[in-house]
C-alpha cells in the first residue's frame, strides 16, 4: 500500500444554482492527518464527495499522486482501490447481517480468492479493535461500534487515503478515544486520513494539517496557524479552541493566582457566577 497525495484543483460545485464550493484547492499531504473543519452545511461532505470520486464537480481537477480522477467507469473503479469514503451515519453503509459479512462485501465485490478476502477482513477487523464482534449481528452494536465496521468496510479494499465523513461526531468520550487508537493504526498501516468534523479542539489534538470550509471557500494551513486565527474561525461559525479562550479570560483578570476548582473554571469560561464566591 504506502501513502500517496491528494489534490483537488479549482473545484467548484452548485445545487440548483447555489454555490457550495468555490474555486476550491486543497492537497492532502502523503501521510499526512488532515482535518476538514467547517460548520453544518458548509461544504464538508460535499467536499469529500467530491475527492472520492461520488460527486463529479462543475468545474476543477482531483488527482491521487500524479494521476486524474477520470470520471468514466475504469476511472472510478481505479479511483475506488485507492480512495475510500465513509459515509458520517453508519446505518447507511451498513446491511449484511453480521460483522464479517458486511467487511466482506468490498472484497468480494472485487471477485477477489476466498482466502484474500478472509485475510482482508481479519485485517480490517484487527486494525479497528473489532476482532471479538466478528460474528455480532451488526444492528446488535453500539453506534460507535457500528461507524469502526464501516470504517474496516472500506479499509477491507485496501485503500492509500480514507475519507471519513464526521468519525467522532455522536460518539461519547471512550468512544472518541477508540476511534483515536483506530485511527493511529491506521496511520501506521499506511493509510493517509482526511476526516471532516466541526470540533475544533479535536482538530487541534489530532490533525497535522487543517482545511477550515468558509462560505465556499477552503483555507488550508498549519493546525495552530490556522485556528489561532479566531476571526477565521468566527466567519466559518465554529468555536476557538478551549485553550484559547481559557488563556484569553485568564489574561482578562488580570495576574492573580489562576481559580483551581472546576467550578471557578467553568465560570470563568461561561460567565456563570460560582455559587460559592472563589477565594
Ligand atoms: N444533493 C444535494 N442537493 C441539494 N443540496 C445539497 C445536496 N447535498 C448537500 N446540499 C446542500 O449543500 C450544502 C452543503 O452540504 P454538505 O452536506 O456538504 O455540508 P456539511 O458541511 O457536510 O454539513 P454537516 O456538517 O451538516 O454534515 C448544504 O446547504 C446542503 O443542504
Amino acid at each position: 500500500m504506502g501513502h500517496l497525495s491528494l489534490t483537488a484543483r479549482a473545484v467548484s460545485v452548485s445545487y440548483g444554482g447555489r454555490a457550495v464550493l468555490r474555486d476550491v484547492s486543497i492537497k492532502v499531504d502523503a501521510g499526512s492527518r488532515t482535518a476538514l473543519l467547517g460548520a453544518n452545511g458548509s461544504g464538508k461532505t460535499t467536499l469529500l464527495r467530491v475527492l472520492s470520486g461520488a460527486l463529479r464537480p462543475d468545474a476543477g481537477e482531483v488527482h491521487v499522486g500524479p494521476d486524474l480522477l477520470r470520471h468514466n467507469r475504469a476511472g472510478l473503479i481505479a479511483h475506488r482501490q485507492r480512495v475510500q469514503l465513509v459515509l458520517q451515519d453508519p446505518d447507511d453503509q451498513l446491511f449484511a447481517a453480521d460483522v464479517t459479512r458486511d467487511v466482506s462485501f468490498g472484497p468480494l465485490n472485487l471477485r477477489l480468492a476466498e482466502d484474500e478476502v478472509r485475510s482482508r477482513v481479519d485485517e480490517a477487523l484487527d486494525v479497528l479493535g473489532l476482532q471479538e464482534m466478528a460474528q455480532r449481528p451488526t444492528h446488535q452494536l453500539s453506534f460507535g461500534q457500528r461507524k469502526r465496521v464501516a470504517i474496516a468496510g472500506a479499509v477491507a479494499m485496501r485503500p492509500c487515503l480514507l475519507l471519513l465523513d464526521e468519525p467522532t461526531a455522536g460518539l461519547d468520550a471512550t468512544g472518541v478515544d477508540e476511534m483515536l487508537t483506530a485511527l493511529q493504526r491506521l496511520e501506521e498501516w499506511g493509510t493517509t486520513v482526511v476526516l471532516s468534523t466541526h470540533d475544533v479542539d479535536f482538530a487541534l489534538a489530532w490533525a497535522t494539517q487543517v482545511a477550515v470550509v468558509d462560505d465556499g471557500r477552503v483555507h488550508q494551513g498549519q493546525p495552530h496557524a490556522l485556528l489561532g486565527d479566531t476571526e477565521l474561525l468566527a466567519r466559518a461559525r465554529l468555536r476557538s479552541p478551549w485553550v484559547l479562550e481559557l488563556a484569553s479570560r485568564l489574561g482578562t483578570r488580570g495576574t492573580g493566582e489562576p481559580p483551581r476548582d472546576l467550578e471557578s473554571l467553568v465560570a470563568l469560561l461561561t460567565d456563570r457566577a460560582p455559587s460559592v464566591p472563589a477565594v
